[in-house]
């Protein structure tokens, strides 16, 4: 069977297997039963999306996308961290080469998450700022733990978020809503994430939430595959050709915005902060 071929086990428990792309950074297990694939962040210590955890994300996600997994669900081996956004340490002070492979990685990243043709659900497990919200944005459904907080806080720091940032909001939330909310910067606590819509559901456990989102992925069961992605990405195609269209524009953009002295002033004194809280 082709999916057997080209899913060489590494492991295998129970109904499940990890595939052959599984890296330190992700992993990616595939129910047999159910055929829906789990893709977990594991970069210690917040699953900074760094350039190698994005470039394990794309190899992933482009993996179960290849291998016609019945679903994705993205989550976090961190027990409260779904992911602390763009690692700041690639955007502070940065090298040349290396900002320019990050940001035309995350593109990636994002391009095929939000375009996916597999059925998507993210499982958050943890507080999921800025980059960790755009990763959950770009799901179809997400499922969240209490507690924790989500939403694109760019203008707390100084920064701004581009377009498909707020393509990926603007797909969850009403536009007078996102608009507030982003040009507030604000974090949204688990049970105004569901009030507002941000988030689907709740639940008590990582294991529940995989479950939600598992019985969500379940509901296209009887659904036409094709018919079902080519619906998908007809809602999605104007805001994945936006960026295709703009991608180096968007990528100089980004480079000029980041290397302004305002901007990695404030970079630097929010990291700051950041360090002071974890010492305390
Ligand atoms: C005109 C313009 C037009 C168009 C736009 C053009 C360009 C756009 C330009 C820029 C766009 C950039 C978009 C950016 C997106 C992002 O994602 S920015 C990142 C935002 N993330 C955050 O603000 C989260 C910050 N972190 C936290 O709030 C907390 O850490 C946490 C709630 C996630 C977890 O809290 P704790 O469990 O208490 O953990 P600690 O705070 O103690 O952290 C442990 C450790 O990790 C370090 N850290 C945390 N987050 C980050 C991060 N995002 N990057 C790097 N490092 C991080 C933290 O400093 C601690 O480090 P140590 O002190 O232990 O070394």
């Amino acid at each position: 069977m082709l999916r057997t071929k080209v899913l060489s086990l590494v492991a295998r428990s129970g109904p499940s297997r990890l595939m052959s792309t599984a890296t330190k950074l992700t992993t990616v297990e595939v129910n047999d039963k159910t055929g829906i694939a789990t893709l977990t962040m594991c970069r210690a210590p917040v699953n900074g999306l760094n350039l190698e955890l994005l470039k394990d994300l794309k190899t992933s996600i482009d993996e179960i996308e290849s291998n016609k997994s019945r679903g994705l669900i993205l989550t976090s081996s961190n027990a409260t961290i779904f992911s602390a956004g763009l690692d700041i340490m690639e955007m502070y002070n940065p090298e040349k080469e290396r900002i320019r492979a990050f940001w035309t990685q995350l593109q990636e990243v994002w391009l095929s998450l939000y375009g996916s043709s597999v059925p998507t659900a993210a499982a958050i497990n943890g507080h999921s700022p800025a980059g960790g919200c755009l990763l959950a944005t770009s799901c179809e459904y997400r499922v969240m733990l209490p507690k924790f907080t989500i939403g694109l806080n760019e203008t707390q720091l100084g920064i701004v978020a581009p377009k498909w940032f707020m393509s990926s909001f603007l797909s969850v939330l009403p536009q007078r809503q996102a608009e507030r909310a982003l040009n507030q910067g604000r974090m949204f606590s688990t049970e105004e994430a569901l009030q507002i819509g941000l988030i689907d559901e709740t639940a008590t456990s990582k294991e529940e939430a995989v479950e939600k989102c598992a019985a969500f992925l379940g509901t296209f069961a009887r659904v036409n595959p094709l018919a079902r992605a080519l619906t998908k990405q007809q809602f999605r195609a104007a805001d994945l050709q936006q960026l295709e269209n703009e991608r180096k524009d968007d990528l100089e953009k980004f480079l000029f915005f980041i290397n302004q002295p305002a901007v990695q002033k404030g970079l630097g004194i929010y990291l700051e902060g950041l360090k002071k809280k974890a010492k305390k």
